[in-house]
């Protein structure tokens, strides 16, 4: 069986700003804490079939995860991937994050939501895998305000 489930953050900082790290298919350590090492394996990175094979610093023996770009549309700010392989347990794994301006009378705000549906792993239960990848998707999610927050601070003081 399979399960899925969709996180939705809003960050305060531009929309912009936001997709211009979410968009980095080939560098997603710009916000995701938990990957050590990515390289792009085929395609040029942000074309749709790119792949980029990545290691990740969870404390088993290296975990390595091989994913595929399906989507990446910069007009409608969306970017979906598909997990091919790796030493792990999230077969089938596909996400689609898409980032929207939401603006509000304090100011610039941006808000992600990133959608995913993954193979449940034998041993485990649907509740278990979401909670687990949840867990990771919202730490990403927590990174991803923080650095752009810091990305819009940064480009204002540039600007002054
Ligand atoms: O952020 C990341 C980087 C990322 C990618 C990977 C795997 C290589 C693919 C890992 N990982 C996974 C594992 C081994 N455990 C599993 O497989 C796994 C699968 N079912 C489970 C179900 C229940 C309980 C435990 C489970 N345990 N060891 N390391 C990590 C963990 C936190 C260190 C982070 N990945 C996502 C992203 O958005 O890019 C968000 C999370 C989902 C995948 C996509």
């Amino acid at each position: 069986g399979q399960c899925c489930s969709v996180l939705v953050k809003t960050i305060a900082a531009p929309v912009d700003v936001v997709w211009s790290l979410v968009r980095r298919f080939d560098h997603p350590q710009g916000y995701k804490a938990f990957i050590r090492t990515c390289r792009i394996v085929d395609g040029d990175g942000s074309t749709v079939g790119s792949v980029r094979e990545l290691e990740v610093v969870s404390g088993l023996p290296a975990q390595n995860s091989r994913e595929r770009l399906e989507i990446l549309d910069d007009e409608r700010r969306v970017i979906s991937f598909r997990i091919l392989s790796g030493e792990h347990r999230l077969a089938n794994y596909r996400s689609v994050t898409t980032v929207h301006e939401t603006a509000t009378q304090d100011g610039p705000r941006a808000m992600v939501v990133e959608s995913y549906v993954v193979d449940v792993p034998p041993g485990n239960t649907a509740e278990d895998t979401c909670i687990f990848a949840n867990a990771i998707v919202g730490i990403n999610h927590r990174t991803l305000a923080s650095r752009a927050r810091w990305n819009a601070g940064n480009a204002t003081e540039e600007s002054e």
